[in-house]
């Protein structure tokens, strides 16, 4: 990342002199509220340029400046959960110029870096997290005599609705001997509505005006202004003092309750009432989402810069649910706090009694589509890929071992791109290729998509998912000739290759057989469909080539090319297999594109990949041809 100069920010003169929390600790009032300004207008102006997570950071500009104030990172410990909301402090913290790489392969990334600063810590965007380090961070400072540096946990209120952010309240509360400051930043939302008792919970807080700070009391043990003594919360009858409601936007009653939450040195959850997208009327008017993460967007209108005109495979999915929902009333649908980035909004719209947000809880929302599934329905539980991961227990032991007709559909399968390691969902064959009776199906395209989902959606005998990326479906690729489950895509007299693409990698593999074509080496292509369990005709089909070449957008550790090598082996064949993958290593934030090329899965990669595999079989002339 080339440090670009400090001139690209000098539209913006108090944020260059913002550039560590030392230096913020010196402006005043009227500095600190222009310093907010600046801010909005800077975040506005760079991530409505490259894209990102526009309305969680526009409502965190006064609470992060007061925790920057208040709190003395990195000798204080600031541990954002999910991490998409810490621009703020990222400007905070000497990166602004940064900011036009922001999401950038090689540039600044969009989550907490420990490469980029000392000041981050969490790269992991997978919400719910943050008490739970806090909890541990705070045993550590304990053993080790640390315990004068605080340790703050600043939590989204959709974030706090997650299974892991309960059982870490349960260890945190009452810890007198290691006190842990959460920061609870209530916005009222997920990208949609916060849902659930909790919810509930914290607007009846919310409702004791947080405007004031009539919360406080002068008579508190010792004779200090403190919180009032009698419970108004679920978070004091946990063992934790409560301050609060906090308006969100008023930085000297935020650095009031926070200072009072260090002095307390007690157990203490702050509970910040913010507006998502504050400042930018298109945000906060985003009834949807409040522009929760945006694309490249006009920043005058709030409208996307581009649109694409193929559909994504996310709307094809949602189009088809709807379509399969009206034709099967067993069919229910269930989020994770996320009906609109899924496709299920469209659902939930049409058949408003038959989809469940369950809030920021994958392992909730698996286990109760057992229940669902127990009381004679098809759940159809809706995740990002990367988000499973989060509940294998559930899928392995709660649905699997029951047989259950459970169909997880998994989009952002693979390489995401700018969210980076924590979310590309390149794990997910891996892990349900583990799991028994699980039936695991990639389409190559659109048609296949509304098949597949149709077939998984009618299969009771067991779970069976679907995954794909985040990415415009191509045209629709049609079969030659089926063989069994197979699709074979492309053929030739000579079998010197069997390419099995897993998905929509179909259109890299026939590219590939083309330009091996040319090179007098014949290929077959063969789609399975249903990739896991292997279909024994793959096998079978696989045996009579003289190399296998395997290519997915997973990890090769375990992934679909592990399963066919494993099941060829099986069967006694000794037929090679080269099995393209994402290597077993975390991939960076980037473009898609760049990202699958740099791990060869595209047509010069599959070539290359083939090429290198032939030269090493004996009696095979190998063959000369460069790469065009
Ligand atoms: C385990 C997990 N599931 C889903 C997501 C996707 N996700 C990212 S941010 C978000 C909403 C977060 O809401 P909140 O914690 O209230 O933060 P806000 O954006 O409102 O500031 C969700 C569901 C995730 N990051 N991790
Ligand atoms: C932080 C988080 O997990 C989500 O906001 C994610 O960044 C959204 O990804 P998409 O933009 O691919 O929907
Ligand atoms: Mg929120």
């Amino acid at each position: 990342m080339t440090a670009p100069t400090r001139d690209q920010i000098t539209a913006f003169p108090l944020l260059c002199e913002a550039d560590s929390p030392k230096a913020l600790r010196s402006f005043d009032e009227d500095q600190l509220t222009e310093l907010a300004t600046e801010i909005r207008e800077f975040l506005l102006e760079k991530v409505t340029a490259v894209g990102g997570h526009l309305g969680p950071n526009l409502g965190m500009v006064e609470l992060t400046l007061a925790l920057h104030r208040v709190f003395d990172s990195p000798h204080d410990t600031l541990v954002f959960d999910t991490g998409h909301q810490a621009y703020v402090h990222k400007l905070l913290t000497g990166r602004a110029a940064d900011f036009d790489q922001l999401r950038q392969g090689g540039g600044l990334s969009g989550y907490p870096s420990q490469s980029e600063s000392e000041h981050d810590l969490v790269e992991n965007s997978h919400a719910s997290t943050a008490l739970a380090y806090a909890d541990g961070l705070a045993k550590a400072r304990q053993l080790t005599s640390e315990q004068e540096r605080a340790v703050v946990a600043v939590i989204g209120d959709g974030a706090m609705t997650g299974g892991m952010a309960f059982e870490a309240l349960n260890n945190l509360g009452g810890a007198q001997d290691r006190p842990v400051i959460v920061v609870l930043n209530d916005n009222e939302r997920s990208y949609a509505p916060t849902i659930g008792g909790l919810a509930d919970h914290l607007q009846q807080l919310r409702g004791e005006s947080a405007d004031s700070m009539d919360w406080l009391t002068d008579d508190a043990p010792g004779g200090v202004i403190g919180p009032l003594p009698v419970a108004r919360s679920l978070f004091e009858l946990l063992g934790f003092a409560y301050l609060g409601p906090v308006d969100g936007h008023d930085l000297p009653a935020l650095e009031e309750a926070l200072r009072m939450a260090r002095d307390l040195r007690l157990p203490v959850v702050v509970h910040a009432v913010t507006t998502k997208g504050k400042g930018y009327a298109p945000a906060e008017q985003d009834t949807a989402e409040c522009m929760h993460a945006v694309g490249v967007i006009d920043p005058a209108t709030g409208k996307a810069a581009k649109t694409s005109s193929a559909p994504s495979w996310t709307s094809v999915f949602a189009e088809e649910l709807c379509e399969l929902g009206s034709r099967n009333e067993d069919l229910v649908a269930i989020t994770a706090a996320m009906p609109g980035p899924t496709g299920l909004a469209r659902f939930a719209a049409r058949f408003p009694d038959r989809c469940y947000d369950v809030g920021i809880a994958e392992q909730h929302a698996v286990t109760s589509a057992a229940g669902l599934a127990m009381g004679g329905l098809h759940p159809v539980v809706a995740v990002y890929a990367t988000f499973l991961g989060r509940a294998f227990d559930q899928v392995l032991m709660d649905v699997a071992l029951h047989r259950l007709p459970v169909t997880f559909v998994l989009d952002r399968a693979g390489i995401t791109g700018p969210d980076g390691p924590s979310h590309h969902g390149m794990w997910d064959l891996t892990i349900l290729g583990a799991v028994p009776g699980m039936r695991v199906a990639v389409p190559r395209d659109a048609a296949r998509l509304r098949d597949l989902l149709a077939e998984a959606v009618t299969h009771h005998g067991g779970p069976t998912a679907l995954r794909f990326p985040k990415a415009t479906v191509t045209g629709d690729i049609d079969a030659l000739r089926h063989e069994g489950p197979l699709d074979i895509l492309h053929e030739t007299t000579s079998r010197d290759v069997l390419l099995v693409p897993i998905g929509p990698l179909a259109t890299a593999a026939l590219e590939a057989a083309q330009h091996l074509g040319k090179l007098g080496i014949g290929v077959t292509v063969a789609d399975p469909r249903w990739v896991l369990p292997v279909p024994a005709e793959l096998t079978e089909l696989a045996d009579h080539h003289r190399l296998v070449v395997t290519i997915e957008d997973n990890t090769r550790a375990g992934g679909a090319g592990t399963a066919v090598t494993r099941a060829l082996a099986d069967t006694g064949s000794t037929v090679p297999v080269r099995v393209l993958g994402l290597p077993g290593t975390f991939q960076p934030h980037g473009t898609r594109s760049d990202l699958l090329k740099a791990a060869g899965l595209t047509r010069e990669g599959i070539v290359h990949a083939a090429l290198r595999a032939r030269a090493h079989q004996p009696h095979t002339t190998p063959t000369e041809g460069s790469i065009r």
